[in-house]
Formats: structure tokens, C-alpha cells, sequence
């Protein structure tokens, strides 16, 4: 059976082991079995998960093209992806086809570049809030006020609640889920959910938290008058361009839920790798301030200033380069495709890592150095489109892209006007760890200093 598995014309891979394939090699180094992988077998390679699951990894710009934009109807989101809709159900996250182009049609006027600006004040005065705690010289898990400073702005801009309410009423259920659903993704047998076992209760139990949360956040939303300019209140309002249709509570509650999800914990991600980078990266460091400055003068940051801090989103793209929180996109083959002169049949599952093309050296000079420069002139541009892709692509492109970038500007410019930082003495080796987002293992520990002008 396996040999006429591997019979087919299928691109070259490792072999990996009899029944678990490469499975183990992945899930012991997910990011260097695939860049291994990558360099080894070029744009298109092909292994196995367990006895059954052949998966392709590609790493061509235009093939990955293929798969998110021209040939995307073929496919449906990797069994990963499908794993959380027990915790954010049919939200725009996982759901498919039909329903997930309604949902998008609904939800993208939230997330358009005019709409988000709003939220610019309030994603500046909750970072502005945390970091006056911070004092001078301290050492910090810097991973954690980065978690808390996102999970802060995300309650603020969608629900209109200030931070200790929204960490201890949805964050800490949220960290609980992330846990266990990660275990879920990485094992070969997924349990089914009805199943008591220790871990489908600790979920079960976390998610009845969760909705309990939101549902009560809806319901006291619909008795209060007027209108709301949060993220909440354009979802309550938004309507379905074909039959007028609002939202039902339910499509309300996975919807909170997914944005909840997908948008704290990679955009704190991003800027804790940003915080590292910087701090091991002088002279960049001193560029950002100097343009900061150059900007604000002596006043705080405003939203108005994220259009002239060009060196500020270069820092971010650059940074994203380097540790995408998004590190790799999977996709499962819903109807047969070629791709690449292979063809894949239906089940299979594709990679494509954001990880590994970031840093392919056909695309990007001295790939493993931090050169925020390197964006200037309109490089994006001159890039193959899917050499750089941070926020995926195609229909299924983040929908949150715009307000994260928004969201790392200004709270990088906000932190770095008024400290500095660098990494504790005795820190060990930063390693990045891949789970649902890249992460970097055992956290950050960092040394903040108050910049001359404010002490
Ligand atoms: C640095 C921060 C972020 C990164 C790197 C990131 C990355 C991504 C990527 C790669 C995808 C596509 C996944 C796929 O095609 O399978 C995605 C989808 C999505 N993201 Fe983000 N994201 C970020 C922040 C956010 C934020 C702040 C929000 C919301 C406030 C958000 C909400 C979403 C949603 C709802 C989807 C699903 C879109 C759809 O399928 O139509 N993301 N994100």
C-alpha cells in the first residue's frame, strides 16, 4: 500500500519511517525539518504523517500563488485549522465556501483601512497605560506585558473593556484553550470531543467559560441604546449585502470569539521577536528612536503620526520576515489539482511556510540579519508576490492584516519613545517555538531602561 502510495509521480522527500512517516521528525523540529526539507528537495517536496497522510511542502513563490489565490477553490483549510472550530465554531477563521464569503462580506467593512484608524487612540493609551507600571530598570517578562498589552488593545477595540476585566474574564479561559488545542493539532488520533477524557473536559470546561463571557456581552449590548464604534457594535450592525440579514447571536458569538483568537496573541508575538531584534540590533534601535522623536517631538505619539514612521513599519516588516507569528499555512486538497506538473488528490494536505520562503536567499540578501532598510525603495514590490507573505493571501487573507500593522506601529513607537531595552544577563539562547503561533520558547527576559529625556 505504501509503495503505491509513494508510486504516484510525486515530488522527492524524505522517506522518513515505516508507519509514522515523518512525523516524528516534524514534530520534534517542526522549523528546521522544514527548512531541511525545503533545501534538500527544492520548490516541491512530498512526505508522509502516519501510514495514510501524504502532505506536500511548497516553497515556490508561484505555485504558492496557485494554491491561495488562483487554484484556492480546490482546497479547504488544513484538519488543524478545523480542529478550532470547537472552540470559535463557524467563524471566519474556519469556516468554508458559501458561508465563510458571507461572513467575509459582512466582517471585512470592519477591518478596512478607514474603519480601523478609529481604533488608533484607543490601541495608543493602552499601551501608554501598561507601560506606566514599568519602571526604570526593571526586569521584565517582556513576552507577557507584549501578551498583555495585545490582549489589552484587542478587549478595548471589540468589546469597549478595559484590560483587567477582559484578561481575567476572557483571557484566561482563551491561554487555557490555545494549550489543549495545540495538543489536539499535534497527535496523530484526535479523540473525538464527546469523549470524557481529561483534556476534551479541561476544553469543554474553558469554552463554556468563554461563550458564558461573550454571550452575556451580547445580550448586554442589545439592551443598551445608541451606537457603539467598537468592533462589536459594527458587527451587531453589519448587514448581508444579498438578503439584509444581521448577524445571529450565534454567528456573533464564533465571530468575537475567532477575532479574540486570531488577533492577540500573534500580534504580541510580533512585537516581543520586535523587542528582541531591537535589542540585539544597536544601530536599528537608535534609527526607529531617532525617527520617533523626529515625528513626535515633545508630545505623544497620535494615530496621525503612523503615516510618517516609515522606519517604524519597516522595523515590523523586517521583523516579520524574520519570526512570522504565522508560520506556516496549511491547506487540505478538497478536489484533485495539479500543482507544479504533481497531482494532488483530495485529502492531502499542503504546507507552505512563511518561516522557511522568508528566509530563502534567492529572494532576500543576507537572509538571517535583522535589515529593516532592506523594505525601503518599494522592495515589496519588486518581490515575487508570495516571497514574503506574513498575512497569508489570496480570499482567506488575514482580515486583521491592516489592524495589526496599525497596532504594532504605534505601540512600538509608544514603547520605544520612552525606553530602551536589552536582553537580562543570563538569558539563555532565544530559540523560537513553533505552536499555534511562533512564539519564543521559554519567553523573554528583559531589561527596560527609561530614556534620558523622560527619567
Ligand atoms: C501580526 C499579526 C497577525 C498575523 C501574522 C496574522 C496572520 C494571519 C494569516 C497568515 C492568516 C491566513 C491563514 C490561512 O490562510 O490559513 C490569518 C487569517 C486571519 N486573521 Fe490574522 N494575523 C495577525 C493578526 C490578526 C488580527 C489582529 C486579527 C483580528 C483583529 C486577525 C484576524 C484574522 C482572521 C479573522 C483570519 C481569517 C480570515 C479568513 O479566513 O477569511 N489576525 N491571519
Amino acid at each position: 500500500m505504501l509503495n503505491r502510495v509513494r508510486k504516484r509521480n510525486q515530488p522527492p522527500g524524505p522517506k522518513g519511517k515505516v508507519i509514522k512517516g515523518s512525523l516524528n521528525d516534524f514534530q520534534a523540529g517542526p522549523l528546521p525539518f522544514l527548512f531541511k526539507t525545503a533545501k534538500e528537495y527544492g520548490p516541491i517536496s512530498c512526505f508522509r504523517f502516519g501510514p495514510f497522510q501524504n502532505v506536500y511542502l511548497v516553497n515556490e513563490p508561484d505555485l504558492i500563488k496557485e494554491i491561495l489565490v488562483t487554484k484556492q477553490k480546490s482546497f479547504v483549510k488544513s484538519r488543524d485549522i478545523q480542529t478550532l472550530k470547537a472552540v470559535v465554531g463557524e467563524g471566519l477563521l474556519t469556516s468554508e465556501k458559501d458561508m465563510h464569503m458571507q461572513q467575509r462580506r459582512m466582517i471585512q467593512p470592519s477591518f478596512k483601512k478607514s474603519h480601523i484608524s478609529s481604533y488608533a487612540q484607543d490601541m495608543i493609551d493602552t499601551t501608554h497605560s501598561f507601560i506606566s507600571k514599568w519602571k526604570n530598570e526593571e526586569e521584565k517578562v517582556i513576552t507577557d506585558d507584549m501578551m498583555d498589552i495585545a490582549l489589552g488593545i484587542i478587549t478595548k477595540t471589540m468589546f469597549s473593556m478595559d484590560f483587567e476585566e477582559g484578561a481575567k474574564k476572557l483571557g484566561e479561559p482563551m491561554d487555557a484553550v490555545m494549550k489543549i488545542g495545540v495538543k489536539r493539532m499535534r497527535s496523530l488520533i484526535q479523540l473525538p470531543l464527546w469523549l470524557p477524557t481529561k483534556n476534551n473536559r479541561k476544553l469543554k470546561k474553558a469554552v463554556s467559560k468563554l461563550d458564558q463571557e461573550i454571550y452575556q456581552i451580547i445580550e448586554r449590548r442589545r439592551q443598551e441604546p445608541g451606537v457603539h464604534s467598537d468592533l462589536l457594535g459594527v458587527l451587531m450592525e453589519a448587514k448581508d449585502e444579498d438578503d439584509g440579514e444581521g448577524m445571529s447571536d450565534l454567528q456573533l458569538r464564533d465571530e468575537l470569539m475567532t477575532i479574540f483568537l486570531a488577533g492577540h496573541e500573534t500580534t504580541a508575538n510580533l512585537l516581543s521577536w520586535t523587542l528582541y531584534l531591537l535589542s540585539q540590533n544597536p544601530k536599528a534601535e537608535k534609527k526607529l528612536y531617532d525617527e520617533i522623536v523626529g515625528v513626535t517631538g515633545d508630545n505623544q505619539v497620535t494615530p496621525e503620526n503612523f503615516a510618517d514612521l516609515p522606519y517604524t513599519q519597516f522595523v515590523i516588516w523586517e521583523s516579520m520576515r524574520l519570526y512570522p507569528p504565522a508560520y506556516v499555512i496549511g491547506r487540505q486538497v478538497d478536489k484533485k489539482v495539479n500543482i507544479g506538473g504533481y497531482h494532488f488528490k483530495k485529502g492531502e494536505m499542503v504546507l507552505m511556510s512563511q518561516y522557511v520562503m522568508h528566509r530563502n536567499s534567492d529572494y532576500f540578501d543576507n537572509p538571517e540579519e535583522f535589515i529593516p532598510d532592506r523594505f525601503a525603495d518599494n522592495f515589496m514590490k519588486k518581490l515575487p508576490t508570495y516571497a514574503y507573505f506574513p498575512f497569508g493571501g489570496g480570499p482567506r487573507v488575514c482580515v486583521g492584516n491592516h489592524f495589526s500593522l496599525m497596532e504594532g506601529v504605534l505601540a512600538l513607537a509608544v514603547m520605544m519613545k520612552e525606553y530602551s531595552v536589552k536582553m537580562a544577563p543570563n538569558h539563555g539562547e532565544i530559540k523560537p517555538q513553533p505552536l499555534v503561533t511562533l512564539r519564543p520558547k521559554y519567553g523573554l527576559r528583559m531589561i527596560i531602561k527609561r530614556r534620558a529625556s523622560n527619567s
